[in-house]
């Protein structure tokens, strides 16, 4: 059974998919301290989140059976990735389910600050009936920069264009392409801050965009110009913003997001005039709220139960043509990974990715925290590594990474080699995936082999001899160890030989010896794929 814990408010529409899995229960707490969540936090193997709760290092320290954050929205910045990434948690977020709810806050926001609509509400409700104080400006026509097209900045450009604006942009990502085609004219915030009649922020907050907008840009701001902030607090220089607007430069902001939320009573923008707040409302309708719920219960029902699973915070952005492509290999190359790691002595140092067939055309950099999870369990113990840590714990071994299209790379059938530098000695064994059958072992080193990765796998190095064969076979039976499979190879007549059985049960130790102890054999190995 897995436990979940919800902490946030949260759509029950959106977590009704939780609630009827047999193999979950999920609780639900919202508005607790840290320190209640960290008392509790213990019991429970994923934690579902929005904006309020603060996932602290503390907290994912405490919670020593988590395995995945879920948060229920787009902005992750309250949780602490790096402290997830290091204790092996996933963090997940839902960000499609909310951009055309939050676009369309931004836009009620110009809206709203065209045509003064809170103001004139606020007096018209209070008994003044005032038509002169609130002369506002037209949409059609005005020049409005987004900063940050990204999914949200997009729609919020697209719907500017239906208004009649004329849309200029910045974003270092957007390619000028798909920019034109949107009908946004790319350039840069320079221009965009001194041409602009309206400017509206999209962006992540990160240590490059906050303070995108400051005293140097107020500074030459086009006089006039009203400014929207539906992303977060801490873009836009509060400090600055209203030193402009007593300048005069500013006709007047619309913010959603604060540089601390909620902001203390006393906070300027407030009881400011021209400023329109909100509450953070951006993503709060009940679409946005069941869309990114369903998304989230989804993802961490698919991590709890070990299913592919998409959008992870902390781990590389995989685009989904290319996920869904190399998602039958995941658990492969885990066994593969896992496979090299007990045929091998010492310290690994590098490991090598070499791909043959289709699958050689794809980034197949993607599957190592796959192959590393297989490989790093087997010496740190299975419930240290996960796909989340599995590159961090590499790199902090100083481990190489490397991936190459193999000699045989122009052959029909798909094919990966994973190939094992340690210390000591270089390893590698070659896995292939039928659509269908699965993936199996297809050569360990340079011998044929055909075996599914499940069980126990004996891997024999021997002189070529006559009767070995039979001399072993008797000594497994006598210790009651069945042969499923037997595969042999050698490079020469009399010379090394390989014998690969694939056996029912664990080898006892005592049989393990009476091997060793047979004097043509050189070597033997015992795989195990079990978990
Ligand atoms: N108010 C709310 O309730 C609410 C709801 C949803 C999202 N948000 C916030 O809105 C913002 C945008 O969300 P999204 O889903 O569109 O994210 P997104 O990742 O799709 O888009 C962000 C874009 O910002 C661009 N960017 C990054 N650094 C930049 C820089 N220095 N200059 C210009 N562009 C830069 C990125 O390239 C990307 O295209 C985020 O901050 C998110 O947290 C707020
Ligand atoms: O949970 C919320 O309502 C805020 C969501 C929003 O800020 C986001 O980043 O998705």
């Amino acid at each position: 059974m897995f436990n979940i814990l919800v902490s946030d408010p949260i759509s029950d529409f959106g977590l009704q998919q939780l609630m009827d899995a047999e193999d979950v229960e999920v609780t639900k707490a919202t508005g607790l301290s840290e320190e209640e969540l960290v008392a509790i936090i213990p019991a429970y193997d994923a934690l579902l989140v929005r904006s309020q709760t603060k996932v602290t290092r503390a907290l994912l320290e405490a919670g020593v059976r988590l395995q995945v954050v879920g948060r229920a929205g787009v902005g992750v910045d309250n949780i602490d990735l790096d402290a997830a990434t290091s204790w092996g948690i996933i963090v997940v977020n839902a960000p499609d389910g909310n951009t055309v709810t939050t676009c369309e806050h931004a836009f009620a926001m110009m809206m709203a600050l065209a045509r003064h609509i809170p103001q004139a509400y606020a007096k018209t409700a209070g008994g003044q009936w005032d038509r002169k104080a609130f002369l506002g400006v037209e949409l059609r026509n005005k020049t409005l920069g987004v900063l940050g097209l990204g999914r949200i900045g997009i729609e919020v450009a697209k719907r500017a264009a239906a208004f009649g604006m004329k849309v200029i942009g910045y974003d270092p990502f957007l390619l000028e392409e798909r920019a034109n085609k949107l009908g946004i004219r790319l350039t840069d915030v320079d221009t965009i801050v001194r041409t602009a009649d309206f400017i509206t922020v999209h962006t992540p907050l990160t240590e490059e965009t906050r303070h995108m907008l400051a005293k140097p840009q107020f500074d030459v701001m086009k006089r006039g110009m009203r400014i929207i902030n539906c992303a977060r607090g801490g873009i836009i220089d509060e400090t600055a913003l209203l030193e402009a607007l007593d300048k005069g430069i500013l006709a007047g902001a619309a913010f959603d997001v604060f540089e601390q939320e909620p902001p203390p009573p006393e906070h300027p923008f407030l009881n400011h005039p021209q400023i329109i707040v909100t509450p953070h409302l951006g993503a709060s309708t009940l679409e946005a709220q069941e869309n990114v719920a369903i998304d989230v219960s989804e993802q961490v029902i698919h991590i709890l139960r070990q299913e592919p699973f998409k959008n992870a915070v902390n781990m590389p952005l995989v685009p989904s043509e290319l996920f869904n492509r190399l998602q039958p290999w995941f658990a492969l190359c885990q066994q593969l990974g896992k496979s090299l790691a007990q045929m091998t002595d010492g310290a690994v140092r590098e490991v090598r990715i070499e791909s043959a067939g289709e699958l050689a055309e794809l980034d197949t950099s993607i599957l190592f925290p796959y192959v590393l999870k297989g490989v790093l369990s087997h010496h740190l113990g299975a419930g240290q590594v996960n796909v989340v840590n599995a590159m961090h714990l590499a790199k902090l071994r100083d481990i190489q990474l490397s991936v190459s299209k193999s000699m045989f790379s122009g052959t029909a059938s798909s094919e990966v080699t994973l190939v094992l530098k340690t210390t000591v000695e270089e390893r590698w064994v070659t896995g292939s995936y039928v659509p269908g059958v699965g993936g199996r072992l297809v050569r360990i080193g340079p011998y044929p082999v055909e075996l599914l990765p499940e069980g126990y796998v004996l891997i024999i190095s021997q002189q070529d001899k006559p009767g070995i064969i039979g001399r072993v076979g008797t000594l497994l039976g006598g210790s009651g160890i069945n042969i499923a499979t037997m595969q042999v190879g050698r490079n020469e007549v009399g010379g090394s030989a390989v014998m690969i059985l694939k056996i029912d049960k664990k080898t006892p130790e005592h049989t393990m010896e009476a091997l060793l102890a047979m004097p043509e054999i050189k070597r033997v190995r015992e795989i195990s794929f079990a978990e």
